[in-house]
């Protein structure tokens, strides 16, 4: 769970989706600015922090890179309780890693902290020859979810840290409401980009 104080924001934040979707591809691109053409599959979860800075506030992003493989994915609930974001992936050359990737939003809306910040990645946004899931599945899907969207390339770095970035400033958001005891509400004609407080 988020944590305020003097503007210092200590965050969890979960990675998850398919196996080979990039969620370690992604999360080193963040926070080492490294991409490696072979990347070795996780094994149960890896755990990254890295530091961004907001002008109103620090957030200290605790990272829980999860394992994708069938066989980890009754670990995932220890990854996502408490969490202030997650981050959902899926590769935009792979149709079932999107169907896998609904899963996951659905079992975070079920089961996950009721002010996460859910943000979906359509990644390997440069293999744009191979694509099969359009960006307008994923963007409407995120829409209808309330999360965040963002087509994105662990190898080129397009939008990583524009993600990043959203994602803390949502999480700034919700963390400050949170201490001041305000109710989130996400206004429906937004593209699930920001949430909005306030409500009673
Ligand atoms: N072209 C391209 N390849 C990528 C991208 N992101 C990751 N990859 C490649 O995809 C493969 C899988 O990447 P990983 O980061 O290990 O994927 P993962 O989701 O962490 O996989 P698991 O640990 O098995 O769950 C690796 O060969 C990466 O180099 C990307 O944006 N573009």
């Amino acid at each position: 769970m988020a944590r305020t104080g003097n503007k210092n924001i200590q965050a969890k934040l979960v990675v998850l989706g398919d196996m080979g979707t990039g969620k370690t591809s992604l999360v080193l691109r963040f926070v080492k600015g490294q991409f490696h053409d072979y990347e070795e599959s996780t094994i149960g979860a890896a755990f990254f922090t890295q530091v961004l800075s907001l002008p109103d506030a620090a957030i200290k992003f605790d990272v829980w890179d999860t394992a994708g493989q069938e066989r980890y994915h009754s670990l995932a609930p220890m990854y996502y309780r408490g969490a202030a974001a997650a981050i959902v992936v899926y590769d935009i050359t792979n149709m079932d890693s999107f169907e896998r990737g609904k899963k996951w939003v659905q079992q975070l809306q079920r089961h996950g902290n009721a002010s996460m910040v859910v943000a979906l990645v359509a990644n390997k946004s440069d293999l744009e020859s191979n694509r099969v899931v359009e960006n307008e599945e994923g963007e409407r899907y995120a829409k209808e979810n309330h999360l965040l969207f963002f087509e994105a390339s662990a190898k080129t770095a397009h939008n990583v840290n524009e993600l990043f970035y959203e994602i803390a400033k949502a999480v700034a958001v919700a963390s400050l409401n949170q201490q001041s005891g305000m109710k989130l509400q996400r206004r429906p004609d937004d593209l699930g980009r920001r949430l909005f407080c306030c409500s009673s």
